[in-house]
């Protein structure tokens, strides 16, 4: 696949088609270099490996401090691949119908439109724009990708209906919700897309039972349509319904 540098929304369309895409990753080491503690460095994660496929729900295991959301984060290019620095090692590639792209190399402005339209990524923090309304913080992700805001509209309604979030809030920024409401917006917002890949970082940690069932269900729904997931699930009854395979970082995977 070709992933322009281009931000704009250049087309409305489906994301990139999931089936033959692949993630693979190959002995990524990720260390902090902290330069204002006299170049302390704290190594998150080392030797990591593994392939992940169209369709599969592999999860992340591993003791607090593993390096688990350094490498969802690692993925998602909030940190630079900088080899150059050695704070970064290892290789991580998809591999799309039409051929390989490294992410090591891709360049900066090339991660915006590879996270609009193929790795999406669900935080258990919501990140909101000011004063933005919650229908529109769920619909931006496939406004950003020049559907149509009635057909983006129908699909927000849908998913915010379905984690049980009160139609009252719709209109509101949800800068004030609660821990699990916000949480609600954020998965709809990161599940609405349908990105050939999604990353998912404890999205049902502030969730009841009822809700946390909703995301489970979103999570099969994605399975079955081709979505590649990489999973970090606290709740080892939630990680047992969602993975397919486990991958341990850490001391325990040793
Ligand atoms: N931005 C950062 N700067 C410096 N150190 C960091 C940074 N982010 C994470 N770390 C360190 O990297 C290590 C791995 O952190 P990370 O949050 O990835 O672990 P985790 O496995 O997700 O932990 P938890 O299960 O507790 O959420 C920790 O020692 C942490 O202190």
């Amino acid at each position: 696949m070709t992933v322009t540098t281009s931000t704009s929304p250049s087309r409305a369309s489906a994301p990139p088609s999931a089936s033959g895409l692949r993630l693979s990753v190959r002995g990524l080491d990720k260390r902090f270099v902290l330069h204002g503690q006299a170049g302390a460095i704290i190594e998150a994660f080392s030797a990591v490996s593994f392939d992940l496929h169209a369709g599969e729900c592999l999860v992340l295991a591993g003791e607090s401090g593993a390096g688990k959301s350094s490498l969802l984060k690692l993925l998602h290019g909030h940190y630079r691949f900088t080899h150059a620095r050695n704070d970064t090692a290892g290789e991580a590639t998809l591999h799309f119908d039409d051929g390989p792209l490294s992410l090591n190399t891709l360049p900066a402005q090339a991660w915006h439109p590879l996270r609009r339209d193929v790795i999406g990524y669900v935080s258990q923090f919501l990140r909101v724009v000011p004063r933005v309304g919650t229908l529109e913080v769920v619909m931006e992700p496939l406004l950003a990708r020049g559907v149509d805001e009635h057909s983006a509209e129908v699909r927000a309604r849908k998913l915010l209906t379905r984690l049980n979030l009160a139609e009252r809030l719709w209109s509101l920024p949800p800068g004030t919700f609660s821990g699990g409401e916000q949480q609600r917006v954020n998965i709809a917002r990161g599940f609405i897309a349908e990105h050939p890949i999604l990353l998912l970082d404890e999205p049902t940690a502030s969730l009841d039972a009822a809700n946390a069932a909703v995301v489970i269900e979103l999570i099969s729904e994605a399975r079955a349509r081709g979505t590649a997931m990489l999973g970090i699930f606290h709740d080892a009854a939630v990680r047992q319904r969602v993975a397919d395979r486990t991958l341990t970082l850490g001391r325990e995977a040793a």
